[in-house]
């Protein structure tokens, strides 16, 4: 168990605060932060608060399993780390510190098409639960070059994330001038390609400044035939938050949606990512798999969602706490924390496995609503 100087390292939130401890403060707040007035971001979390469980009992819970498949891939926990660019600047190893922590729970890690370490090395150090997330980049020409290196190092599916035709407006992030600076980088995307993002200037974002330059903002349902035509991958479209665009991602051959509002760094005031869960699962009706992201905090929060029924659940923010505060070892520690808590829950619960997970755990608080 790690250890800090005030006692036992027990929950993502002793990992958060020990990871504020080590970080520069801008960069603390390019990774706290959301857009605006931050709306978005407090509902992910405190729309947990309005659900409450309801436990059965006596139901043989001495063995729980977490195991989870997705794709035909086997994964130990149905707790993965959700793509965040740049680890690099909370650790020196970067992602292929990540991915030894979640590879030693065997726990799903997508990789950031801004990784801030090679593809191939991040591949190296992780046991084959690897996918690769991309932005819809205005030369296709880097997509298709990103892919086939994907393929190549044995990645097993594409992330598309849909819900940044542009980057929202992050308040800290403008204020700061923030910039990607020192030898951090986003490694496997073309150096012309990334110029801007290291560019600093006070009023303004230099992540968001270069993706307004970078990210193509026409791109539309149809173009997906096309993202189809170049991989055999399954592909995934993260940042889906309504019962229409699931229905359209069902139609257009979208292999899973991840819900999600990008951990409210993109459009302020979006529903909270629990609030448009139920519309997404209904909408998908078992078509494919629907995927989570957005406030999961401990294990119970990734109960929930997985009641409401989510396949799997991503984190963001936490994972980086890990990483700051402890490497590999850390992002393996939080991983193993919130999987434990799942594992607990579900037992007092009395669903111990995850196909026992549907809305009859949940009721809304009263005076609330599912
Ligand atoms: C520092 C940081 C960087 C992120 N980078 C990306 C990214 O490159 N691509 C992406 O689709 N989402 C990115 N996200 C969003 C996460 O994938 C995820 O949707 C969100 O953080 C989930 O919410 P949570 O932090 O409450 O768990 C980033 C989030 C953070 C905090
Ligand atoms: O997606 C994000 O939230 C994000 O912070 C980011 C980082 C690098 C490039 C584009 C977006």
């Amino acid at each position: 168990m790690t250890r800090s100087k005030t006692g036992p390292v027990l929950t993502a939130s002793d990992y958060q605060h020990l990871a504020r401890e080590l970080v520069d403060a801008d960069v603390w707040d390019f990774i706290e932060g959301g857009a605006e007035s931050e709306r978005t971001l407090r509902a992910n979390v405190s729309a947990f608060d309005r659900l409450r469980l309801r436990p059965r009992v006596m139901t043989d819970v001495s063995t729980v399993d977490t195991a989870v498949s997705l794709f035909g891939a086997g994964h130990r926990t149905p707790i993965g780390v959700g793509p965040t660019a740049y680890h690099r600047l909370v650790n020196p190893e970067g992602e292929v510190a990540t991915a030894r922590g979640a590879s030693a729970v065997g726990a799903l890690f997508v990789v950031s098409v801004f990784a801030s370490r090679s593809l191939e090395d991040i591949a190296a150090a992780s046991d084959g639960r690897l996918w690769l997330h991309l932005y819809w980049f205005r030369r296709r020409e880097v997509m298709t070059g990103l892919i086939r290196r994907a393929e190549d190092a044995g990645y097993t599916a594409l992330v598309l994330t849909v819900d940044a035709p542009r980057i929202g407006r992050r308040w800290r992030d403008m204020r700061n001038g923030f910039a990607i600076g020192g030898d951090v980088a986003a490694v496997n995307i073309d150096a012309a390609v990334m110029a801007l993002t290291h560019h600093s200037d006070v009023g303004h974002s230099a992540i968001a400044d270069h993706a307004a330059q970078s990210f193509d903002a026409a791109v539309t349902w149809a173009d997906l035939a096309w993202l189809r035509s170049q991989t055999r991958l399954p592909i995934v479209l993260k940042g889906i938050l309504t019962a229409e665009d699931a229905a359209l991602a069902v139609e257009h051959g979208a292999d899973g949606v991840v819900v999600s509002n990008h951990g409210g760094r993109q459009l302020d005031g979006a529903v909270a990512s629990l609030e448009a869960l139920p519309e997404v699962v209904d909408a998908v009706a078992g078509a494919i798999p629907v995927l989570f992201d957005g406030g999961v905090r401990r294990g119970t929060d990734a109960l929930v969602a997985l009641a409401l029924g989510a396949r799997m659940v991503l984190l963001g923010r936490p994972p980086l706490w890990g990483l700051a505060a402890g490497g590999a070892d850390g992002v393996e520690g939080l991983l193993r924390t919130t999987t434990d808590e799942l594992a607990h829950a579900m037992a007092l619960a009395g669903r111990p496995r995850l196909a026992d997970l549907d809305r009859s755990v949940l009721r809304a608080r009263p005076g609330g609503e599912l």
